[in-house]
């Protein structure tokens, strides 16, 4: 299938998952991730501020605060590039014109210091492949990084292999979890 056919039905499928079974399938990813080992053993964790349709990232961040860990997320700048910065009590935070919020202020994460990095997306194959949504951000982001890259991934958003084309810029993940 052609990845923006794709992109839709998994943003329609997303946005009709009932309330009850995203919560029980969130919890189910949420606890899958907090006892891997490389969550257990990551001091710097990179994850983004999640849009309604996607995994509700909340718990991940405060879990990660609340162990000790330093936690970052995206602003998006020119050319399709981001910068990571850590999300802490001050942290100022704007809304993009893509209703995303991102921080404005505090010191840049460079891309090797992550122990683990959350990678969002739409569509994750078990083997590891992802499909975004499109602004090939972490496809430029995930080759300057060398922690472990993880997606947690709700029934909508799971395939055995990719039904899509994959590209040689594809970065494949070290790992999806499945709820
Ligand atoms: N919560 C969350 N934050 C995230 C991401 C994500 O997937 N989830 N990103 C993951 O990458 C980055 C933002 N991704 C974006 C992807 C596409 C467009 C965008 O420009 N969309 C245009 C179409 C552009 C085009 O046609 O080239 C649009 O929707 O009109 C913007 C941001 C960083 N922050
Ligand atoms: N490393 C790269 N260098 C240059 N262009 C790239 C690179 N990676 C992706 N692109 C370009 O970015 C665009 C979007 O790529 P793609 O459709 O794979 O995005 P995506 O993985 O769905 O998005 P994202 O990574 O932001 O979630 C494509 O037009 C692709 O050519």
């Amino acid at each position: 299938m052609d990845k923006a056919t794709l992109r839709q039905q998994t943003i329609q499928a997303l946005s009709q998952m009932p309330a009850d079974q995203r919560q029980a399938a969130s919890e189910r990813l949420y606890q899958a991730l907090w006892t891997s080992p490389q969550w257990r053993a990551a001091q710097t964790v990179a994850t983004t501020l999640s849009s309604a349709i996607e995994l509700n990232t909340q718990p991940i961040i405060a879990r990660a605060q609340a162990e000790g860990k330093t936690v970052a997320v995206p602003q998006t700048r020119p050319h399709r590039q981001m910068a990571f910065r850590p999300l802490t009590a001050t942290t100022t935070l704007m809304t993009t014109k893509f209703g995303l919020q991102e921080p404005q202020d505090g010191p840049i994460i460079a891309p090797a210091d992550f122990d683990l990095i959350v990678v969002p997306g739409l569509k994750f194959a078990t083997t590891g492949e992802r499909l975004g949504f499109g602004g090939g951000y972490y496809d430029r982001y995930l080759p300057q990084t060398t922690g472990y890259k993880v997606a947690l991934a709700l029934p909508a958003q799971q395939a055995s292999q990719p039904s899509w084309p994959v590209e040689d810029f594809d970065v494949v993940l070290d790992a999806v979890l499945n709820a």
